[in-house]
């Protein structure tokens, strides 16, 4: 984690200031619900320092399998060096895909909002410290819907102090890398109703949906067990 870490806190930001013209992602969420399936972010990660192996598939071709398969929006990596992301994939799958798209990265400053434009951003709690706050504003500023990521009560009690109106409660402790389920049942109680709750990590069965889904999860935030097969028929088993 501390090599992610140091990569990220050096990569360069954006020379000019993104505006964007972002989808709706709780609306996205509501349409799902209406049409009585389970709202699925899918994670196109070709790699992670979890899994084995890299998919060298086309990232924009995944994309579309997983809106085929009924994602209600997608988290596209854009870290180079150990998930095998980039802005540029991102790029591609926003343009290709009609639905909300998250970047997922490790961002560190203001500048590194403005290297890509997506519906959605990642900015994690445990990362970005007393940050977090201005890292909101100046990630909705350009037009982002920003993603708190916690994994702890202090860091959801940071975001909330935060303005964060999604947030994404990660069952994998990014230090040690352990997943645990029990994350998200004991979190989710202390977050308000308002609160758009996103259940990160470690969804690997329609079990562990449902499981989720009784504990309070708005949307199920889903990579290795979606891309780790059939990517269609994976999101569909996932999303009915
Ligand atoms: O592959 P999984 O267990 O379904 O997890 C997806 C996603 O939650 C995970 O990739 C993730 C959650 N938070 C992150 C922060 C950075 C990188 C990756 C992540």
């Amino acid at each position: 984690m501390r090599a992610i870490l140091e990569a990220a806190r050096e990569r360069p930001g954006g020379e000019t200031r993104v505006s964007v013209d972002a989808q709706s992602f709780p609306e996205a969420v509501a349409e799902t619900e209406a049409a009585g399936r389970v709202p699925v972010i899918a994670e196109v990660k070709p790699t992670s320092p979890t899994t084995e192996g890299v998919r060298e598939d086309d990232p924009v071709e995944l994309a579309r399998e997983m809106v085929a398969g009924g994602a209600t929006a997608l988290s596209v990596l854009t870290e180079p060096e150990h998930f095998g992301g980039s802005a540029e994939s991102l790029r591609r799958i926003r343009e290709a895909v009609d639905v909300p798209v998250l970047r997922k990265d490790f961002i560190m400053n203001e500048a590194q909002l403005d290297v890509v434009e997506s519906d959605l951003v990642l900015l994690i709690a445990r990362f970005v410290g007393e940050d977090l706050s201005d890292l909101v504003e100046a990630a909705r500023d350009r037009g982002f819907q920003p993603l708190v990521e916690v994994h702890t009560r202090e860091e959801l009690t940071a975001a909330l102090a935060a303005g964060a109106d999604i947030i994404g409660i990660n069952n994998r402790d990014l230090g040690k890398l352990e997943v645990d389920l029990g994350t998200f049942e004991e979190l989710a109680p202390e977050a308000p109703d308002d609160v758009l709750l996103v259940a990160e990590s470690g969804v690997k069965s329609v079990e562990d949906a449902r499981r989720m889904r009784e504990a309070g999860a708005d949307a199920l935030l889903v990579g290795t067990a979606i891309m780790d097969g059939d990517v269609r028929q994976n999101t569909e088993t996932l999303t009915q």
